[in-house]
C-alpha cells in the first residue's frame, strides 16, 4: 500500500493545563488504510483521536485531510465518523433513529435518512433490529448500531476508540474480524485506538506504537514483531525479554549471557518467547539458568528461566512440557528468536 498522504498528523501536540498529553506526533495514513494507535493507558491515544475528530484543539501542528488543513474546523463540519468505547447511543431512540440522527442533523430528509439508516444497519448485520431500543440490544449489537451510525454519513475517516473493550473475549474476537472485513470491503480509512496488542496486530495495515505522548515506532504488524527498532516496542509487544549489554567483535554479552551474530553497536538483545526452546543443545545463545515458572496455557506452556541477566520468558508447545521447577536449563534460539537493537 502506498503511503499517499490522505490523512496527515503533522507534528501535533496536545497540552492539558501543564501536562503534555501528545508531543510532536507525526503520522501519515494512506487512503483505505487501517492504522492502529497502540500503547499503554495514558500514552495519548485517545487525545490523538480527539484531535483528528476536532474535540481537542492541537496546541501545535496541523491535521490535514485530503490536502486540506482541518485543524481549525469545528467537529460537525469534519466528515469523520467516531465510535466510542461507551457506544454513546441515545437510550430513547430506536436503532434506526440512532443511526439516522446524524443524517437528520445534516439536513437529510426524513425518508432518505430512514432508507440510509436501514441500509447501514443491514451492513452491520442488524437488518431485523430497526425498532429495538439500545436497552433491548446486547453489548455487541449496540456496538454494531454505533458502527452503523458512524458509517451512515459516509465519512472520509472512521475513528474507533477501543470499540471492543466492553465485549466479552469471544465476541471481541468475532467483532474484530467483522470490523476489519467491513473496513476493507468499504475501503474506509480508519484510525483504531487500542491498548490490546493482539487486536492491533490482527486488524491493522500498520500500527503506531505510542509511549508517553510520543511515537515510539510505526510499521506493519509483522515488521514490528520481527524487527522492533525501539526497546519500548520490543517489550510492549509482549512475550519478549529485552536484555541490556554490549557488543564486541560480533559477540553480545551481558552478565552470564553471550549471543553471537550481533551487529556492531548493539546494546540490547531481544529474545522472543515463542521462538525459544528449552534444550541441552546450544546455538548462538549461551545462557543458563533455572526453571522458576511453568504454566500450562492449553496449546502452550509459558516458562520462565531465572538467569544471571534476569528472567527470560519462553512460550513452548504443549507437546514439549518443561522439566520440574528448579531444573537447570539452557535455551536454544529458533530463527527470529534473538534480534538486536
Ligand atoms: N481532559 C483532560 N484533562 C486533563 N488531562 C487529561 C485529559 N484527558 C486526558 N488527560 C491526560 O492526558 C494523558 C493522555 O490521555 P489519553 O486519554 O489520551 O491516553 P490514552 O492513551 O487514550 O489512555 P487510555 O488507554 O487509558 O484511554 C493522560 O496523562 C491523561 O491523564
Amino acid at each position: 500500500m502506498s503511503h499517499k498522504h490522505y490523512l496527515t498528523l503533522d507534528n501535533i501536540t496536545a497540552i492539558y493545563g501543564d501536562s503534555v498529553a501528545v508531543s510532536g506526533l507525526t503520522i501519515e495514513v494512506a487512503k483505505g488504510e487501517l492504522l492502529s494507535l497502540l500503547g499503554p493507558s495514558g500514552c495519548g491515544k485517545t487525545t490523538t483521536l480527539r484531535m483528528i475528530a476536532g474535540f481537542v484543539q492541537p496546541s501545535e501542528g496541523r491535521v490535514i485531510l485530503n490536502g486540506e488543513d482541518i485543524s481549525k474546523r469545528p467537529v460537525h463540519t469534519r466528515n469523520i465518523g467516531v465510535v466510542f468505547q461507551s457506544y454513546a447511543l441515545f437510550p430513547h431512540l430506536t436503532a434506526l433513529d440512532n443511526v439516522g440522527f446524524g443524517l437528520r442533523m445534516r439536513h437529510v430528509g426524513k425518508a432518505d435518512s430512514r432508507a440510509r439508516a436501514a441500509a447501514a444497519l443491514d451492513t452491520v448485520g442488524l437488518g431485523g433490529y430497526y425498532d429495538r431500543y439500545p436497552g433491548q440490544l446486547s453489548g455487541g449489537q449496540q456496538q454494531r448500531v454505533a458502527l452503523a451510525r458512524a458509517l451512515v454519513i459516509e465519512p472520509d475517516v472512521l475513528l474507533l476508540d477501543e470499540p471492543l473493550s466492553n465485549l466479552d473475549a469471544h465476541l471481541r474476537a468475532d467483532m474484530r474480524t467483522e470490523i476489519r472485513t467491513l473496513q476493507q470491503r468499504l475501503g474506509i480509512t480508519t484510525v483504531f485506538v487500542t491498548h490490546d496488542q493482539q487486536e492491533a496486530l490482527a486488524m491493522s495495515d500498520r500500527v503506531a506504537v505510542m509511549n508517553k505522548g510520543l511515537l515510539a515506532e510505526i510499521g506493519t504488524p509483522v515488521a514490528l514483531c520481527d524487527r522492533p527498532h525501539s526497546p519500548f516496542t520490543a517489550s510492549f509487544l509482549g512475550a519478549r525479554t529485552v536484555i541490556e549489554g554490549k557488543t564486541e567483535n560480533g559477540l553480545f554479552s551481558a552478565p552470564g549471557l553471550t549471543c553471537e551474530g550481533a551487529p556492531s553497536g548493539a546494546t540490547r538483545l531481544v529474545l522472543r518467547a515463542s521462538r525459544l526452546r528449552l534444550s541441552g543443545e546450544t546455538g548462538p545463545l549461551h545462557v543458563s539458568g533455572t526453571l522458576v515458572n511453568a504454566a500450562f496455557l492449553g496449546d502452550t506452556y509459558e516458562a520462565d528461566i531465572q538467569s544471571a541477566c534476569g528472567t527470560i520468558r519462553l512460550i513452548v508447545p504443549s507437546d514439549m512440557p518443561p522439566p520440574p521447577l528448579g531444573t537447570p536449563c539452557s535455551i536454544q534460539t529458533q530463527p527470529g528468536g534473538a534480534t538486536f537493537i
